[in-house]
């Protein structure tokens, strides 16, 4: 047992360790406002207040405790005020669970045009129809109030890859005084969490002092950002083998963006519990279906006259109901059926590997299974 803190109301219960070279990985309980989030976690992506193609209650059968929702979309169309307005996120889309919303900083650098970084935030032109709006600390943490985030991110740079250490070093050392910011903009309410987020790229001296600056902070829980931008997944794990250690053991742990089965896997290994990627729900709909035998392309022809279903033992709709000639007939034919059913199957695909992930290290069991 470690030492258990609040988060924020209530405590975080790391309830078993694995053995050995998974001696990292944790699972846990975080308990919120909104419900308990069981780690490791895989958060589906619900970028514009719907996990695309989704409806809520299929989305809670898939087992996902928690959702992501993205500031920078939801503060353009509809707004944040008018969600505020209207009873928050959580009732505007009919999700009761916990609900995380990043900062927007990362949408803004890659959705938003003719932006300018300042020391007092983002200056950008909606992508949509060009106006003008402002992020910064302040108005990113009232954003993600307005909305009801129940775990409401910091924000922060993301620093791009590659980048040399200066590079770095001054974007994380931004990244800190904006974290600073963020947490004193932060309505601290029992149930509710703020994460901060590290950057310093793939440099261990920047990423130890981002973390030390930023647990000066007291966050109720730390995301590693800036990884998952293109230096792959050897680089990727190399940061991984001494990042997470950085950061608090008894609060949670989030990587941003992350990612395939083997990502996860390896990630947990290294102590991560939290994690969101686009990945089952967008390579869903573009008809890729992770199964036990790899992943399926259903457009490929030697489908179409498959009629057995995507995995023979899979509880999800398309398998229960359906088979691989169907839904590589919807998806040929861009049927939104063929988009629902691919995505449904994804995302049940996604919580079974987590739900196998914990019960393993519960057991104290190896888990490199790579299904
Ligand atoms: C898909 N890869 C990926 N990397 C990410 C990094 C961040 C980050 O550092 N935010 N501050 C956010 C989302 C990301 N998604
Ligand atoms: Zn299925």
């Amino acid at each position: 047992e470690v030492s258990i803190t609040k988060f924020p109301a209530d405590e975080r219960k790391i309830i078993a360790k694995a053995h050995d070279k998974y001696k990292k990985a944790r699972a846990g309980i975080i308990n919120t406002r909104h419900g308990q989030i069981h780690t490791p976690a895989f958060m589906p992506v619900g970028t514009k207040g719907t996990v695309k193609a989704m409806l809520p209650e299929s989305v809670q059968t898939t087992g996902a405790d928690i959702i992501l929702g993205n500031t920078y979309h939801l503060m353009l169309q509809p707004g944040a005020k008018r969600v505020f307005k209207l009873g928050g996120l959580h009732k505007f889309m009919n999700w009761s669970k916990p609900l995380l919303t990043d900062s927007g900083g990362f949408q803004v650098m890659s959705l938003s045009k003719l932006r300018k970084i300042t020391e007092e935030g983002v200056i950008f032109n909606s992508h949509i129809d060009g106006s003008k709006f402002m992020l910064s600390p302040e108005s990113s943490t009232e954003i993600q109030y307005l909305l009801g985030s129940t775990i409401t991110m910091a924000f922060d740079e993301c620093t791009p890859y590659p980048s040399t250490y200066e590079q770095a070093k001054s974007s994380m050392e931004l990244t800190s005084r904006w974290a600073k910011r963020s947490r004193k903009a932060f309505y601290s309410r029992d149930g509710y969490g703020q994460f901060g987020i590290i950057q310093g790229s793939i440099y261990n001296d920047l990423r130890l002092k981002s973390a030390l600056d930023l647990i000066e902070l007291d966050f109720e829980g730390y995301a590693i950002g800036g990884l998952a931008v293109g230096e792959g997944q050897e680089l990727m794990f190399k940061v991984l083998d001494y990042a997470p250690d950085l950061l608090p053991i008894n609060k949670p742990r989030y990587l941003m963006g992350v990612g395939k089965p083997a990502d996860i896997i390896g990630a947990v290994q290294r102590g991560i519990d939290m994690f969101d990627c686009v990945i089952p729900t967008r390579s869903g709909r573009n008809g890729q279906a992770f199964t036990k035998y790899g992943v399926v392309n259903i457009r490929n022809s030697k489908y179409k006259e498959d009629n057995t279903p995507l995995e023979e033992d899979c509880l999800c709709p398309a398998c229960k109901n359906y088979t691989k000639a169907y839904l590589h007939y919807l998806v040929k034919v861009k049927e939104i059926l063929g988009a629902m059913l691919m995505t449904w199957h994804n995302l049940m695909y996604f919580q079974k590997l987590m739900l196998r992930i914990r019960e393993y290290i519960a057991q104290g069991k190896d888990f490199d299974f790579i299904s």
